[in-house]
């Protein structure tokens, strides 16, 4: 199996803070990663660290062999990243969003019509598609940004928390296109909720005080407890209750 992403030893600290402290782990085509941890665990640090939005304090992160420190240009076009919260440039339409997305990324006249009308219809976001993007629900707004992360067919996806603010049908809409992505695609997406990783998680990295206290699949993870919360409060507990 090709490692499409590879974190090694990547520390993150805010003055004298470690928020991520030495994590490594692989992620190769075909996975879909589910990160999960307790909040201000460094999940959300971790991955824009790999999408190169934050300097790591130490170790590297690569995304198609390219390290994203040193060669920022070329792993981001092998990567599409999903930020925590809604996409920026709220007055612009959905349309007008994903088309300057497209335009940022070098496409232009057809292709770019086609990347983002293919974008839309993934996400389903036509009915939508003139519609300033602060006018939107959360919902809406999330699968803005996920549009905008799957446009160019990254071979490499970063999902923070990627069906936040989703109602239930939307939910089981997104995992279904993950799903159904995951074969040609190394995809990362961090989540609060447990039955998410037994959907659609191949392996789950957990961590807690920014740690990784666990790596294993989701049935391995389920087998290590009653209940997957269980596990989940077992594994991530006593390194709270210790800082
Ligand atoms: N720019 C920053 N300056 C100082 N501390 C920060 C900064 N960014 C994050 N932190 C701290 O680092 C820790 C990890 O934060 P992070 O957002 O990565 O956690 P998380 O696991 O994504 O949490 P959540 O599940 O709540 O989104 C938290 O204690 C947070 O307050």
């Amino acid at each position: 199996m090709t490692a499409l992403i590879e974190i090694e030893r990547l520390t993150k600290r805010f003055g004298g803070f470690t928020a991520v402290d030495d994590v490594t782990f692989s992620v190769a085509k075909g996975e879909v990663l589910g990160f999960l941890g307790p909040n201000g665990a460094g999940k959300s640090t971790t991955m824009r660290m790999l999408a190169g939005f934050m300097t790591p304090t130490s170790g590297t992160a690569r995304i198609c062999g390219e390290d994203v420190v040193d060669r920022p240009v070329a792993a981001k076009r092998h990567l599409g990243f999903l930020p925590e919260g809604a996409p920026t440039y709220p007055e612009m339409t959905v349309t007008g969003f994903l088309q300057f997305c497209g335009r940022a990324r070098g496409f232009h006249g057809s292709a770019l019509n086609d990347r983002v009308a293919h974008a839309m219809a993934l996400t389903q976001l036509e009915g939508v598609r003139l519609q300033p993007v602060e006018t939107l629900s959360k919902g809406f707004k999330r699968r803005v940004g996920l549009a905008a992360a799957l446009l160019h067919d990254p071979a490499v996806l970063v999902l923070d928390e990627p069906t936040d603010g989703l109602d239930p049908n939307q939910k089981h809409e997104v995992r279904n296109l993950i799903r159904a992505m995951a074969p040609e695609k190394a995809i990362v997406i961090s989540t609060h909720i447990l039955e998410e990783v037994a959907a659609v998680c191949t392996r789950a990295v957990v961590i807690a005080r920014g740690r990784v206290v666990a790596d294993a699949t989701p049935a391995e993870l389920a087998a290590k407890g009653p209940t997957m919360d269980a596990v989940f409060r077992a594994l991530t507990l006593p390194e709270v209750e210790a800082a």
